[in-house]
């Protein structure tokens, strides 16, 4: 598989080096050359499949050539070692839980399956490899945790003060070792601007050697396609395929799900669920695309206001925007609109989504009720208790911390505050590095 720069000025490379460049010289994304299509019978019999087999039919054909069968097997068995269930909130509506991994997040997923690819490709280098990652609060922890350790690998990890929740701050600040924090006096968009200037950055690119850990990342974007699959693996009306409903940031979780359509995969309908930072409804309404500065939410991480990703998806539809319509609708939900459906959803069906499945719910039931035939899933992207000073006033009880974070939470941040300014992460890093 060859991967070209969306921006088109840059050569083709494999996965390896899509990889370990994170992105293109040209600061484009990366894109397959070609989108693998599965025979019917694979989607038709997924029961068959273990989840193994399942993750590794969809990836083999992206990695193909770069890392073995078996290692790549390896990989994938480490990657999901937990479970990903699908859950019945009410009769239409079921929640795909994909907060079952180390940090919570569904970002462990993609986070896990690039430090092992990466930790592969790096046993054939001598150099010390820097991931440089932006987070708007799930990816950061996700990251610190994935490449914790990991010999030959320092984690440089940008959060914009003050706009992560409390836990989401003590599990990207605490680790130590090879991840260092800093704090941001911005946005998350502006610490994404400066990490992908850093990587086009000549005189920086050639003292250090840097990468992605972002979903700009193949291998953090690509594996993100194996939950839809194993949803439907889990789904029982397989004669009425789900609609999903996503709670979307940075888009890189979504147009994995279109990517996984695309190769067969059946979904009646995709749902982008925003909460104000509504560029991408926007765009789907008017036909106009407009970056805006992120505005702060109580669901802090979709704060995004200029995705990365929404290029992958223009190229997915051959930038046909009648096409993308037909697949996808997305909605914006405000903080009030979250916080009510998050304590109604608790009351009625004694379910408690975090704010971001909240997003997705209330997204999906507004679709739903113009659809009156379908059913589908959100996608329930972090654990409640991630999110705990915003869930714990809307129903009035404690939230309970998993075992998994309990020590964490003990432990002190450390981190360097630094402007919203790219002169000032270059000098961190050249001064670190
Ligand atoms: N929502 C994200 C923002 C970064 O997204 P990514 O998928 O590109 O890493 C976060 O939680 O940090």
């Amino acid at each position: 598989m060859k991967y070209y720069s969306l921006n088109k000025q840059s050569p083709d490379v494999d996965f390896k080096e899509a990889t370990i460049k994170g992105q293109a010289p040209d600061k484009g994304l990366y894109f397959p050359h070609t989108i693998p299509v599965h025979e019917q019978a694979f989607f038709d019999n997924i029961e068959q499949y273990s989840n193994e087999e399942i993750a590794f039919r969809l990836i083999q054909p992206y990695v193909a050539g770069t890392i073995p069968d078996d290692a790549l097997r390896n990989i994938v068995k480490e990657t999901i070692n937990f479970s990903i269930p699908l859950v019945p909130v009410n009769e239409h509506i079921f929640s795909l839980e994909l907060f079952h991994g180390p940090t919570l997040a569904f970002k462990d997923v993609g986070a896990r399956f690039m430090s092992r690819c990466l930790g592969y490709f790096a046993k054939e280098r001598r150099e010390k490899v820097v991931v440089l990652v932006a987070t708007s609060g799930d990816t950061g922890g996700a990251v610190a945790h994935g490449f914790y350790d990991v010999p030959g690998v320092e984690v440089v990890i940008l959060y914009p003060s003050g706009k992560v929740s409390s836990v989401q701050e003590k599990q990207l600040t605490t680790l130590g070792k090879n991840i260092h924090a800093l704090e941001v006096t911005g946005t998350f968009d502006d610490c994404q601007q400066m990490v992908k200037q850093a990587f086009v950055d000549e005189e920086l690119t050639k003292k250090i050697f840097l990468t992605s850990a972002n979903s700009i990342n193949v291998a953090r974007w690509l594996p993100q396609q194996f939950y839809y699959v194993l949803a439907w693996k889990q789904w029982a009306d397989k004669k009425n395929p789900p609609v999903i409903s996503v709670p979307s940031g940075n888009f890189g979780n979504i147009c994995a799900g279109l990517l996984a359509h695309i190769s067969g995969l059946p979904v009646k309908h995709f749902i982008a669920a925003c909460n104000a930072n509504a560029v991408v409804p926007s765009f789907l309404a008017s036909g106009e695309y407009q970056p805006k500065k992120a505005i702060a939410t109580i669901s802090n991480a979709m704060d995004v206001g200029n995705p990365s990703n929404f290029v992958r998806i223009l190229e997915l539809f051959h930038h046909k925007l009648g096409d993308l319509r037909n697949v996808l609708t997305g909605y914006s939900i405000s903080d009030d609109e979250t916080r009510s459906v998050l304590k109604e959803v608790y009351q009625q069906y004694n379910y408690l989504p975090d704010p971001h499945g909240a997003v997705g719910y209330l997204a999906l039931e507004r679709y739903l009720r113009q659809h009156t035939n379908a059913k589908g899933m959100f996608l329930e992207t972090a654990h409640p208790v991630k999110f705990y000073d915003v869930v714990e006033p809307v129903i009035g009880e404690t939230v309970p911390v998993p075992d998994a974070i309990k020590e964490q939470l003990k432990l002190a941040k450390q981190s360097s505050l630094i402007a919203p300014d790219y002169d000032a992460l270059k000098a961190t890093l050249l001064d670190r590095y």
